[in-house]
């Protein structure tokens, strides 16, 4: 299909004049405010769904590109890592939403996310017509990780035990150099949550996690995270739009967040607290989630900040 002002690629009734304008012109405040600003976009596995959301997901890409905003995503690819240890026989199990990661499962791992999905995320947005270049935390010394551990309880245990979750690391330290590169030379950088050990070897990290650190690192205006929920819902299942270190406690003493979402907001607080302005959880599949959430005054998702106002 042509992509003609009139025929717009995501499809629907093409806006009269003055609501074309109409639109811009809100927009008008976001782009002054974010121009030449860093926006870390998490692109969750959930999220990529079908080909039409990421071609969606690498239009809104490449938009934040043309207005002068450096977008830098980090991609997941848990259900695609999950469905190739299905396919050779690799049995897989997650312990507090981290996947126990031994030595034939990293090798998986790196190559689902560092070849398969990194290089299909390069070619939509090339598609979309920006230019992207394709890394893990490996290249150029981007991220070095560390062994993670973790203390969980069994199910016939009421004592928490340390579990080993093998090749599973975390960001130590980062240099986001090769990114300011990428950037610098209107280039999108497409990062596949892979690092390398201190003596050579290969970590799998979770995708949060990681876009968390380079988000803190980097000082970014915005981490957006893109899941399959419409963000952060309070106990009767409404959006909460906004939240701080406070009012996150008090949703767990209620026992309203759970699973995934636990260490996704552990990751919103810690960017923040890091340099990050402001975390926002967001509904990856929604049609353009992220334009609407940056470019229209009422937002979308749930924006996470370390302090209220701060
Ligand atoms: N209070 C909550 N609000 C929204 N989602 C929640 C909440 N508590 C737990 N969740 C779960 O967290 C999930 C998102 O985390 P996760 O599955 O790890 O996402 P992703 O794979 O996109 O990183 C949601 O699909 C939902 O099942
Ligand atoms: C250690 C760990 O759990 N790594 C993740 C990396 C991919 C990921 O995080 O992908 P999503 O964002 O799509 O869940 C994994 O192996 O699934």
């Amino acid at each position: 299909m042509s992509e003609t002002p009139d025929n717009p690629a995501s499809g629907g009734e093409p806006l009269q004049p003055g609501a074309k304008a109409s639109v811009l012109i809100e927009a008008l405040p976001f782009l002054r405010r974010y121009a030449g600003r860093t926006f870390v976009v998490k692109y969750g596995g959930h999220a990529m769904g079908d080909h039409a959301a990421a071609a969606s997901f690498a239009q809104d890409v490449v938009l934040l590109k043309a207005v002068g905003i450096n977008p830098v995503v980090v991609h997941g690819g848990g259900p695609q890592i999950g469905a190739m240890l299905g396919r050779l026989g690799v049995e897989s199990r997650f312990v507090d939403g981290l996947r126990v990661t031994d030595e034939a499962t990293v090798e998986i791992a790196e190559m689902v996310l560092s070849g398969a999905i990194n290089k299909q995320i390069v070619a939509a947005i090339h598609a979309a017509g920006g230019r992207a270049l394709g890394i893990s935390g490996k290249d150029a010394g981007l991220v070095r990780a560390r062994k993670v551990s973790r203390e969980t309880r069994t199910q016939d245990s009421a004592i928490e035990q340390m579990v080993d979750l093998g090749f599973v690391g975390e960001p130590e330290t980062i240099d986001p150099k090769v990114i300011e590169m990428a950037t610098e030379s209107g280039l999108i950088p497409v990062i596949a949550p892979i690092g390398a050990g201190e003596n050579g070897e290969t970590f799998n990290i979770n995708a949060d996690t990681m876009a968390g650190a380079i988000a803190g690192a980097m000082g970014a205006a915005r981490l957006l995270l893109l899941t399959d929920v419409a963000g952060v819902l309070d106990g009767d299942g409404q959006l909460v739009t906004e939240l701080d270190e406070a009012k996150i406690e008090a949703l767990r003493k209620q026992g309203v967040i759970t699973g995934g979402m636990i260490p996704k907001l552990e990751t919103c607080l810690s960017a923040t607290r890091d340099g990050c302005e402001a975390a926002v959880i967001l509904d990856g599949r929604v049609d353009h989630a992220m334009l609407l959430e940056f470019f229209t005054a009422s937002g979308a998702g749930t924006l996470v900040r370390a302090r209220e106002n701060g």
